[in-house]
């Protein structure tokens, strides 16, 4: 049997099919593509406007370096110079410093009563003891490790002269009070903290001082000159030979206290760098040893380095992004990075972040609710029923998204990149390729993940939409509290980079934190090489999102495998067989198990007789038969309290090629429940269906290649024509060129939608009627050989109900057709055999003659007179036809059966010329039985 099957479509030809249909389709939703493509451009304009704004509060003179009229040459003439001199506290940030000198050292000293101190969580037995920070006398303890002991001991020497100095602030002119010194409560770094610029170059500090001393130092910021008094502090230089030995002296402790509250008792001990200890930064330990590229020597002060400058940036953040920053500030710049002026906050960077997270989030629900739109209006279902696989819906569905996202943030990154958006400018394109491309994969994979959950697209959407604030703000908000701290464990936030929305945020922000730096410094955003910063997170990003993309990818192919799309399958289906399985082993198997339960109602020979031609079908495999059911049952689990309804019990039916059966039965029998499982909506309970010798319970994707539905409700895309609908059920079916064209134009003619431009109009401007006829050409196109009809003329005018009823015959020739109607003349017109299906079961089957002949064998003898010559009518009947029955009778209106043996038609007419010479006749009538009687009389035997 399976060798008859049409060739189907081979994998390309559907993936074309769809991909066509799809572009179609997208190209005539103009008014989305406009907006989905303008809004990059919008916001990038938005962020540049932004970006002019701040940029104008930024150069108002009050905000700006100050500036005086200075007679410079001594002639009497004035000329305006700007510079820290001139400028108030609010101005200064914005001075250009010329010729910047060499940035010093920094060294921030906490406050006595925070130094590291000797505690019994740590084993280090050369720190001072504790009592001396209630006096106020520890020293300021630095770690030191590296090869060259000796530079070491030096370059402290430099830093703590002798027993030790350093420094405070008190400013004694324009500049704020030193970021840098013995306050209880260190400042953050900000940028535009005037304190930032008040870098104490630590080398001038030449003279012994003893602790708490004061003294002048005068700081060179050329031309200008500062005086400032820094205060003598002691100092401890604690000399290890490796960072392993710090490793393993600060773990070891940590361990042995085996406490997560150690950590603290840690970081206060040793918080001699900064006051915050949530913001002391373990990474500064392990780069104890830093090999200068200059001179190759081993340089201690490195040890202090700050770990990546981004960590700047994030104080310069305003509010938004602020965090927890570094405090130290230990690092050896080589001139100032650019003109003050320059330093200001690259707000497009900041709001870009923000935003960009948002854009790239917003394409989350176009694919989810798309997907759902699909399966909801069984548009996939019907895409599915006409032979269109999964592997090629899924290939062409995800990468039309991957696509449409992909070009979304091309537009984005280019529009952004031209009008000179630091974000994308800055970082290395190939990194931001690879993130967004990775990002967007993991994005369309979970929207089809969730999409398997969901059958109603309104809510997909308000769910994907609370989905992308939420992530939005939670991503944000984890952010904001968590990678910032650097002593949060680095394990959790990787656990917490699982969710996507906060991997995205990462990136972002590691982009944005690149960008800005890069441009505050003057150097480059995130580089390849920057990828192992020991603080960057875009590595773990990356690969945390990419093994994602691949894990979610698979469940939601899985999900969509055993959960929707009409009868979901096994969930071991992929151990089972794939179509080219012979089936009639099966059959025998199948049939040799439930044969004990087949019985035979003598009530309804025609039905047992049918029941036993499937029998002896399945044991005796042929060609001949199109559908074989073989006792299908279908049974609704009770829900709500309500019992299991069984709406098909135990159906077994055979149709040959060439024939159209018509499905009878009143409203609730079970005909859709019957065609539903037929065409794959919904799995059988028990038995059984063979379709081209395929089994409908393991070989449903096969049966589909086979086969055409015209499904009860039409199921059409708006925007696409009729003509385009048709080419592209004509492709699935393997149609292809000259044929394809010859086989649509027919198709459209036959269905009386060529002529007058009707064909490329779209299907949503169709009147119903043309809406039931695409619908039928639809489920012919290809020639399958197996066609499911599902009410065809509800709402056809008679002219356009006949030339269907034309199709289907001519259709009829070489297919077996199945058809539901509530129209008796459309069964008697189309159809061979008829079943009239009441309460889930057949009640008889046959022509449309035989029934007739079985279930009517009487005519119908109507007549209406006055009332008071009702008696005399009957008892006219009663001598035509003794056992003639009177079904109706209303004021003087009478309707007999007359049992057709017992009576000519002729005597008929006598009786009644008789009659009307007796007493006034207003109305006679003598008609056969028609199938509406049959059907009524059949339904309330039932
Ligand atoms: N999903 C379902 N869950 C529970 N019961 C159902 C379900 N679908 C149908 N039924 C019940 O099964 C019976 C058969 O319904 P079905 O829709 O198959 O009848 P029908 O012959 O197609 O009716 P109509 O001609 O009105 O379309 C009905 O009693 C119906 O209430």
């Amino acid at each position: 049997m399976a060798d008859m099957q049409p060739d189907p479509a081979s994998f390309s030809t559907q993936a074309n099919a769809l991909l066509r249909k799809n572009l179609t389709y997208q190209k005539r939703n103009a008014k989305t593509n406009c907006r989905l493509i303008s809004f990059p451009f919008i916001l990038c304009v938005l962020l540049k406007l932004l970006q002019a704004v701040v940029d104008t509060q930024l150069n108002k003179a009050s905000n700006k370096c100050g500036c005086q009229c200075v007679d410079t040459n001594n002639d009497g003439t004035c000329e305006k110079v700007c510079g820290l001199q001139f400028s108030n506290l609010d101005q200064v940030a914005t001075c250009p410093i010329p010729s910047p000198p060499q940035w010093p050292p920094l060294l921030q000293i906490p406050a006595p009563e925070y130094r590291a101190v000797k505690t019994g969580a740590l084993p280090f037995t050369d720190l001072p003891n504790g009592s001396c920070r209630s006096t106020g006398s520890c020293p300021v303890t630095v770690l030191m490790t590296g090869s060259n002991q000796s530079l070491g001991q030096i370059m402290a020497g430099n830093m703590f002269a002798s027993s030790l100095t350093l420094m405070s602030s008190n400013v004694t002119d324009t500049l704020a009070n030193s970021a840098l010194g013995s306050d209880s409560e260190p400042r953050e770094n900000n940028l535009l903290d005037p304190g930032f610029y008040d870098n104490t170059p630590l080398y001038n500090v030449q003279q012994q001082c003893t602790p708490n001393s004061t003294f002048s130092v005068t700081i060179h910021l050329s031309p200008l000159e500062f005086k400032k008094e820094v205060i003598c502090v002691e100092g401890l230089n604690l000399w290890r030979n490796s960072s392993a030995e710090v490793n393993e002296e600060l773990y070891k402790g940590y361990h042995q206290g085996n406490s997560e509250g150690k950590i603290n008792e840690i970081l206060a001990a040793y918080d001699f760098l900064n006051t915050d200890q949530n913001t002391f930064n373990m990474s500064i330990w392990y780069n104890a040893t830093y090999k200068d590229n200059k001179d190759n020597s081993n340089q201690f002060f490195n040890l202090l380095r700050i770990p990546r400058s981004v960590n700047l940036a994030s104080n310069a953040y305003l509010l938004l992004l602020k965090g927890p920053s570094t405090r130290i500030l230990f690092d050896y710049v080589k001139e100032m990075p650019q003109p003050a002026s320059e330093l200001r906050l690259d707000i497009a960077s900041l709001i870009g972040t923000l935003f960009f997270t948002w854009v790239v989030l917003q394409l989350f629900p176009v694919v989810l609710t798309s997907v759902v739109y699909e399966k909801q209006k069984k548009l996939r279902i019907m895409m599915k029923m006409h032979g269109l696989g999964d592997g090629p819906y899924w290939l062409i569905t995800y990468l039309y998204f991957l696509s449409l996202s992909m070009m979304y943030i091309f537009v984005f990154v280019t529009f952004g990149s031209a009008i000179g958006l630091k974000f994308f400018t800055m970082n290395d394109y190939g990194i931001q390729f690879v993130f967004y491309f990775i990002y967007i994969n993991l994005q369309i994979s979970v929207a089809f993940l969730m999409a398997t959950f969901f059958s109603d697209f309104k809510t997909s959407t308000v769910v994907a939409t609370i989905c992308v604030f939420g992530t939005g703000l939670l991503g944000g908000f984890l952010f904001q509290n968590f990678v910032e701290d650097s002593s949060f464990p680095r394990g959790w936030i990787i656990v917490m980079e699982f969710y996507p929305g906060f991997s995205l945020y990462r990136g972002l922000y590691e982009f944005g934190q690149y960008a800005f730096t890069g441009n505050l410094l003057g150097t480059s955003g995130m580089k390849w090489k920057n990828l192992n910063d020991h603080v960057n997170g875009m590595k773990d990003v990356l690969v945390i999102m990419f093994v994602e993309w691949l894990l979610v990818l698979f469940a939601a192919y899985y999900m969509d495998q055993v959960s929707s799309s009409g009868i979901g399958k096994n969930p071991l289906f992929f151990l089972h067989s794939f179509c080219n399985k012979k089936s009639s082993f099966r059959r025998k198997s199948s049939l040799q198990r439930q044969g004990s339960k087949v019985f035979v109602n003598m009530d309804k020979p025609d039905v047992s007789q049918e029941r036993e031609k499937v029998e002896q079908l399945l044991l005796e495999p042929s060609n001949s038969h199109g559908i074989i059911c073989h006792d299908l049952k279908k049974v609704y689990p009770g829900r709500d309290g309500n019992p299991e309804k069984v709406a098909v019990k135990g159906l077994s039916l055979a149709l040959p090629r060439a024939e159209c059966f018509g499905m009878l039965g009143p409203n609730g029998a079970g005909k859709t429940s019957f065609i539903s499982m037929m065409i794959g909506l919904t799995k059988p309970t028990s038995g059984t269906a063979y379709v081209q010798g395929l089994d409908l319970q393991t070989q449903i994707d096969c049966i589909y290649t086979c086969m055409g539905v015209c499904p009860q409700h039409d199921l059409l895309w708006e925007t696409l024509t009729g003509r385009e609908h048709l080419l592209f059920y004509g492709r699935l079916k393997n149609l292809k060129g000259s044929a394809l064209t010859q086989a649509v134009e027919e198709s459209l003619r036959s269905v009386n939608l060529f002529n007058g431009g009707v064909a490329d109009k779209h299907a949503g401007k169709y009147s119903g009627g043309m809406k039931r006829r695409l619908s039928v050409a639809i489920s012919l196109i290809g020639d399958p050989k197996v066609v499911y009809m599902d009410e065809p003329s509800t709402g056809l005018d008679p002219a356009s109900r006949s030339n269907l009823w034309n199709v289907v015959k001519r259709a009829k020739k070489d297919r077996a057709i199945i058809l539901t109607t509530h129209s008796m003349e459309e069964a008697e017109a189309l159809c061979d055999r008829l079943g009239i299906f009441v309460d889930g079961s057949l009640q008889c089957i046959g022509n449309p003659k035989e029934l007739k002949a079985r279930y009517g064998g009487s005519y119908v003898f109507t007549m209406t007179t006055s009332a008071e010559h009702e008696v005399e009518v009957a008892n006219m009947v009663q001598q035509l036809s003794p056992n003639a029955e009177r079904t109706y009778h209303t004021s003087g209106t009478q309707k007999f059966e007359i049992p057709k043996h017992e009576v000519r038609i002729a005597d008929v007419f006598h009786a009644v010329e008789i009659a009307k010479g007796r007493f006034p006749v207003f109305a006679w009538g003598l008609s056969d039985t028609t199938l509406e009687d049959v059907f009524i009389k059949v339904a309330n035997a039932a």
